[in-house]
């Protein structure tokens, strides 16, 4: 016996999905265009899904929290399973919380005792949707039902007759209906097809008044494009077409449901129902935030608005109890963040070459941060991995210098021993403070005052611990001056080989930035100073250079 047969992880218990046999299929060769109707079910799959199920408070948070987010179709729970559901429905609708264009939807089983349950609770609203479902798989038939084809179709049927008779007994309220073939995904097509007709000749869709079939992938078992194989099909069998709005409800077992739901849209489906965050049953449904966010990421509107995203991440994640994961998409505290030094330096390029008209072209970061309320504060953070780009990123962003290369390098070198000695990140305070240490802080003397006669004669005052210092030299120039006055003083020769200047902001009172670099007795030594006179920001350079 192979290992792989005697233990528990042994794949042979499995089988592949097979493939849809969909001859010249179309999707391959479409592109997104715009957004679909999105519905969330965050307050019906999402709450099902969770330890401790929504109260009636929380769902009016979150409801609130998705009108301000747009959406149009809100499922807000199963009110014939629980009193919390119920109780919800009755308080939108009693103290008419429905925004005007919110249709507000309700999920039922195809049970006539509780769709009538479930319409005692639409009772009185201006427009709402009904959504029935029952299971079709050839699994749920044989093994949860234990129903032939024919009696799942008569359940489903039953179940779209109730609604229909409970709809006509409430026509204050406009209707539209919903069914879902319940494990759609894991059904044979034609008999996906079959029943979905079969409701659809009772609740009689029309152009004008049509119906949604919505295809779950209740179990995600496949790779996308089976999925999208499968909703290509049926878009182009179920009649009448126009009469349908084809929807989808991808779940994310397999970890795709994105990329399923977006390989669906090109396959034909309209609508989208999914949750924030991809909470749900399992590993959750379809997350609209990353969905909608991709689409923005094409140029095109997703006509949802996650511009404060960190607040409704946060939102969500309290209502969910469930925290987000820093890598999640979009969304996560590290989404925008590199480490690592070769991203740090084609981020700090990228955004340093950005026009304000252009189209947004920085790499590694497939989204401008700002869109979603993130800075660029947190885009570049420095650890062990980093290179010279990230910490002068974060050194001209703290101090607005903009550091020389030869600085960047030996900086960099210092970061690097730095944060492995730590073993850890150095946030951008620390790093200031090292940099500042390291090049801007006088040490051994310090500049107070001096004097400059000409030509190029230059006399100064320092202090350094050991008491005041009177030094004059002579030179080509005032710097030259001061560095023979320097060596003079303490028997070393002084050779500057790099020097960089920049003005620190506009105007005429702006200080200037002054970077040295300078050999003593063959040892290179670097600083720098700011100064509202250049001459005095070079000298005191020189003298924080002896660190
Ligand atoms: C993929 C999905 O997300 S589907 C939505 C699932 N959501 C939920 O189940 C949350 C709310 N559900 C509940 O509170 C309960 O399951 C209720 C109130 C709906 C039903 O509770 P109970 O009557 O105690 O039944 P229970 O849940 O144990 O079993 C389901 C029964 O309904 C049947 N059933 C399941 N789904 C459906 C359906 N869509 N239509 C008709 N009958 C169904 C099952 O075959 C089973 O029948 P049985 O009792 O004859 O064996
Ligand atoms: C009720 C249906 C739409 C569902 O949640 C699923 O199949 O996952
Ligand atoms: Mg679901």
């Amino acid at each position: 016996m192979s290992k792989a047969q005697i233990s528990a992880f042994n794949h042979h218990k499995y089988r592949p999905f097979p493939p849809v046999n969909l001859p010249q299929r179309q999707w391959p060769n479409r592109q997104i265009q715009q957004a679909p109707r999105w519905c969330s079910v965050d307050l019906r799959d999402g709450n099902q899904a969770l330890i401790n199920p929504l109260s009636i408070a929380q769902k009016l948070d979150f409801f609130r929290l998705l009108v301000a987010i747009g959406f149009k179709e809100i499922e807000i729970g199963f009110p014939s399973a629980s009193q919390t559901d119920f109780d919800f429905a009755r308080l939108l609708i009693e103290q008419n919380l429905i925004p005007d264009d919110v249709t507000v939807s309700i999920l039922t089983p195809a049970r006539p005792a509780l769709i009538e349950r479930s319409f005692a609770a639409l009772q009185g609203a201006r427009r709402a949707l009904v959504h029935l479902y029952n299971s079709t798989s050839k699994l749920q038939r044989e093994r949860v039902f234990n129903l032939d084809k024919a009696s799942i179709t008569a359940l489903a049927v039953t179940g779209a007759e109730a609604i229909r008779t409970c709809a006509l007994a409430q026509p204050e309220t406009v209707w539209q209906f919903e069914y879902s073939p319940e494990s759609f995904n894991a059904t044979e097509l034609d008999y996906a097809l079959e029943i979905c007709q079969a409701v659809c000749s009772i609740w009689q869709p029309s152009a004008e008044c049509p119906v949604i079939i919505n295809l779950p992938a209740t179990v995600e078992m496949a790779t996308p494009n089976v999925y999208a194989d499968q909703i290509e099909w049926f878009s182009r069998h179920i009649q009448p077409r126009e009469a349908v709005i084809l929807s989808i409800h991808p779940h994310n077992d397999r970890g795709c449901a994105v990329a399923a739901a977006e390989l669906a849209m090109l396959a034909g489906a309209q609508r989208v129902e999914g949750t924030l965050l991809g909470n749900g049953e399992r590993t959750g449904n379809l997350d609209i935030a990353v969905m909608a966010m991709n689409l923005y990421s094409q140029g095109i509107d997703p006509e949802l608005d996650f511009s404060d995203m960190t607040n409704i991440a946060r939102q969500v994640s309290q209502f969910n109890q469930i925290s987000v994961h820093p890598r999640h998409p979009y969304i996560g505290d590290l989404v925008f963040t590199a480490f690592s030094g070769s991203h740090q330096d084609a981020i700090k390029k990228c955004l340093a070459a950005s026009q304000p008209e252009e189209a947004w072209q920085v790499a590694y970061l497939p989204i401008d941060p700002n869109d979603v309320g993130r800075n660029y504060q947190e885009v570049i953070r420095v650890n062990s991995q980093s290179g010279k780009a990230g910490s002068a990123y974060l050194i001209e962003q703290a101090l607005g210098l903009h550091l020389p290369r030869w600085l960047q390098v030996d900086f960099s070198q210092i970061v690097q021993q730095e944060s492995e000695r730590q073993g850890c990140e150095i946030s951008a305070q620390a790093l200031v403070a090292l940099f500042r240490r390291r090049y801007l802080e006088p040490a051994a003397y310090r500049l107070v005052s001096f004097e400059v006669a000409s030509p190029y004669q230059v006399s100064a005052q320092l202090h350094s611990a050991a008491g005041e210092v009177h030094l004059t030299g002579q030179g080509n120039g005032v710097l030259a001056a001061f560095t023979n006055a320097l060596s003079h003083h303490l028997g070393k020769a002084i050779e500057i080989s790099d020097y960089h200047e920049h003005a620190l902001a506009q105007g005429s009172d702006a200080q200037a930035a002054c970077y040295i670099r300078l050999h003593c007795a063959g040892v290179t030594q670097i600083g720098m100073a700011c100064h509202n006179d250049i001459v005095s920001a070079s000298l005191a350079a020189v003298l924080n250079s002896f660190n």
